[in-house]
């Protein structure tokens, strides 16, 4: 019998990425990329564009199709459907003060956390609603419904009928109830100034739609709960993505409420939760550095593994476009150490301790929020192609890394959701897991220590 094949689809920040995977097995039989524009705000029309460059030629092929997608983005759609502006992405920092306003109304962070799982915060869908009223009111006027990134694809996939999303990406609105595990309407109404159409929540392994060659189309999720299902993620592990965004995530039996906001208490993609740490800056911070040096990112990872731990004094605060974990919307870079025998191969690695720094502020959060320690720390996303990171990833966290081999997790985690929805079944197929290799070294708490200081005398900067 020839196998069966579906497609898992990635929209996020800066391309969709579409593989094509067999649904016995697991295996990537072909793997498409198709960039997105640049930008905090992006036409959401410009995904469906990459969504056919990427997998069009595939559709036919496939007896089930699942969409991810990049979380929290407002795509804001008129009585007819149609969009009525740019959506604004998660990383879009506009709405820190509309956040602000929301979480003074729900009376305070706690109170707010407890509601919504998650303390207000810019990327969440809720403030951006409620920037839409302040500052466009016309089209806030407009707007009779509003999807999330992958809720949109979803419903252009299956010929535009009913609109629908699931409870992961629904937990990133905030206007989503984790214990109810319902939208919160109202608060949704408030934000924006009037009533807003929302979709149905799809249950986890139902089928929401059919493809126009007759393929069932499953609920589709965030990326972030797609990537869990991809790495199958046990509890004990931390999924390390470097993005754009940088994320740890670990799944949970019971929902998070984590009142300083430094962690999220998101839903899974299977009925459980997902609570994560997010950071605005993660690859990007990679990107800088090489395009400062003038290099490709190889060369400036040979850069940052020529230079000894502690980077000869350099440390950087890697907060460039403004930060969300901690909440510091304002905040630019800081680079502190400077000295007259400051070389280029300080800075490559400065930069990379200060981005892994960083992403270990993440780690940790995640542990006080979830009080389960760490047991595996898996590391995916595009940053972690660079061999720098994962050698110099050991010494900040003190404890080893497993780079899982190169795949694209969150569309894998879409395609086994796809046979998921396909079969009907209690669970999600039993894939065999990733093969990784593991990254260990002697730890250098002195290189976090320095990052800590740097950053907490930062505070109030911006
Ligand atoms: N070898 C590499 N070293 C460092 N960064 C890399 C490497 N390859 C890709 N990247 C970075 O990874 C990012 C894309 O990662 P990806 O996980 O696809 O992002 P997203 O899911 O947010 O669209 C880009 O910023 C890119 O520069
Ligand atoms: O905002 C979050 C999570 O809360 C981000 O993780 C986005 O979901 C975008 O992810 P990437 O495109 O960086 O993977």
């Amino acid at each position: 019998m020839s196998p069966q094949y579906v497609l898992g689809i990635d929209s996020s920040t800066q391309s969709c990425k579409s593989v094509l995977v067999d649904a016995e097995t697991g295996k990537i039989r072909d793997l498409r990329r198709a960039p997105h524009p640049d930008g905090t705000q992006v036409a959401p029309q410009a995904w469906r564009a990459a969504l056919t460059d990427s997998c069009d030629d595939l559709m036919s092929q496939v007896a089930a199709v699942s969409v991810a997608g990049q979380q929290h983005g407002m795509v804001a759609l008129d009585a007819a459907g149609e969009v009525v502006r740019p959506a604004m992405l998660w990383n879009d920092t506009s709405s820190a003060p509309q956040a602000r306003d929301l979480i003074d109304e729900m009376g305070g962070p706690q109170r707010c956390a407890d509601s919504i799982g998650s303390v207000m915060v810019a990327s969440l869908t809720a403030s951006k609603l409620r920037w839409l009223r302040d500052n466009e009111p016309k089209n806030a006027a407009r707007t009779s419904d509003v999807l999330l990134p992958h809720d949109y694809l979803t419903w252009h996939l299956g010929g535009c009928k009913e609109m629908t999303t699931d409870h992961g990406d629904a937990s990133g609105t905030g206007y989503y109830s984790t214990s109810e595990r319902a939208f919160l309407p109202g608060l949704a109404g408030r934000a924006l100034g009037h009533p807003v159409g929302l979709p149905r929540i799809a249950g986890p392994s139902e089928v929401v739609g059919e493809t126009v060659h007759g393929a069932p189309i499953a609920a589709g999720t965030g990326d972030n709960m797609a990537a869990a299902l991809g790495l199958g993620l046990r509890p004990g592990d931390v999924c390390l993505s470097i993005g754009t965004s940088g994320v740890a995530s670990a799944v949970a039996e019971h929902s998070v409420h984590d009142g300083s906001g430094m962690v999220t208490g998101f839903a899974d993609a299977t009925g459980r939760y997902l609570p994560l740490a997010c950071t605005l800056n993660g690859a990007r911070v990679l990107e800088l550095g090489a395009r400062l040096l003038g290099v490709d990112h190889e060369e400036f990872g040979r850069l940052a593994l020529s230079a000894k731990p502690g980077s000869n004094g350099v440390c950087a605060l890697p907060y460039l476009d403004g930060e969300r974990t901690p909440n510091r919307p304002d905040a630019n870079g800081v680079l502190r150490g400077l000295t007259s025998t400051t070389g280029r191969e300080d800075l490559a690695r400065g930069l990379v301790e200060g981005l892994l720094c960083s992403m270990r502020d993440a780690v940790l959060a995640l542990e006080a929020a979830t009080g389960v320690t760490t047991q595996r720390i898996l590391l995916i996303g595009g940053g972690a192609q660079s061999e720098a990171v994962r050698r110099i990833a050991p010494q900040v966290f003190g404890v080893g890394v497993d780079v899982p081999d190169a795949g694209e997790y969150v569309a894998l985690g879409a395609a086994r959701q796809a046979v998921w929805a396909l079969t009907g079944e209690a669970d999600p197929p039993e894939w065999k897991g990733a093969a990784f290799t593991t990254y260990d070294d002697a730890p250098q708490p002195q290189i976090y220590e320095r990052y800590a200081e740097l950053r907490d005398q930062t505070q109030g900067w911006g």
